[in-house]
């Protein structure tokens, strides 16, 4: 039975593709409303799976896939999904391309303007409202893409390695304005990364997936830093390395794990 703070849940689920054996086996998965929750792991280990199962977009071989409650049949509307990819519409300016997502759901015009004015300056993007994306750095295409992907306020925010592509300066401040804009929002999120210190900066929670194929959810980490947190002083301290530490064990051991299965997938 799903709990009343649970908006999504997978239980025994199997699922692999065509002929071939299951890539994961066995996971059971929840994530409570307003949680940031990250998937941990080597490449190829089913991290995206998860989040494509969680939008409809793939269905389990076996097992339970829930949404508020309910089984997802098809396409999840309430999700919202930023990738690494930037399909930001190269013609249209910043608003447009961030107010997309309210035209479609034919959401009144006067509305529209008001959330993408909001949504502009949370994310500090009101001077460059009416800049082409292709007039814009790669830290400020990021920011249009994570307003749009979170405008519709969708119950749950899917985000697959968003910033892989950015440098390290430019990714530390989109998980400020990331881990700030969520929480003032209430969002919950489920996250993909293989990087420990994004994931040890971001989190309330982190699961490692890994020790395949097939794989599972190998370990579990509630994270002891609070909802507020100071990310420019908390990467530098004692507590935030030995997160950091145990965080790598685990991805070890998920790969360990996956050698001596006879696993392993070659990153
Ligand atoms: N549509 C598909 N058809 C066939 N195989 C697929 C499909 N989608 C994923 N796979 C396979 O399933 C496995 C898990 O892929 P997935 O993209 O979920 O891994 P990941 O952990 O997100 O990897 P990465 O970190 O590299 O993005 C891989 O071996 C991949 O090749």
């Amino acid at each position: 039975m799903t709990g009343q703070g649970t908006i999504f849940e997978v239980q025994d689920l199997a699922i692999g593709f065509g002929e071939r054996d299951d890539i994961l086996h066995g996971v059971d998965l929840t994530i409570e409303r307003g949680e940031f929750l990250t998937l941990l792991g080597p490449s190829g280990c089913g991290k995206t799976t998860i989040l494509n199962l969680a939008a409809g977009l793939l269905r389990p071989r076996a097992g339970h896939v829930r949404f508020a409650g309910e089984p997802i049949n098809g396409v999840n509307r309430n999700v919202g999904y930023m990738t690494q990819d930037d399909t930001l519409l190269p013609w249209q300016t910043v608003q447009a391309n961030i107010g997309l997502p309210l035209r479609m759901r034919k959401v009144p015009k006067a509305e529209i303007a008001r959330r993408v004015g909001r949504y502009l300056e949370i994310l500090d993007l009101g001077h460059a409202a009416n800049l082409l994306p292709g007039q814009l750095s790669g830290g400020m295409r990021r920011r249009a893409l994570l307003a749009r992907s979170m405008i519709y306020e969708p119950k749950l925010l899917l985000m697959d390695e968003p910033f892989a592509a950015l440098d390290a300066q430019m990714r530390h401040q989109m998980h400020i304005e990331l881990r700030e804009t969520v929480k003032r929002a209430g969002q919950t999120v489920m996250f993909v990364t293989h990087d420990i210190t994004e994931a040890a900066k971001i989190s309330d929670r982190v699961l490692i997936v890994g020790g395949g194929p097939p794989g599972g959810i190998v370990a579990e980490y509630r994270l002891p830093f609070g909802v507020e947190r100071d990310l420019d002083a908390l990467r530098f301290t004692d507590e935030f390395a030995r997160v950091e530490q145990e965080l790598n064990r685990g991805l070890l051991d998920a790969r360990s794990k996956a050698t001596a299965d006879g696993g392993g997938n070659g990153s």
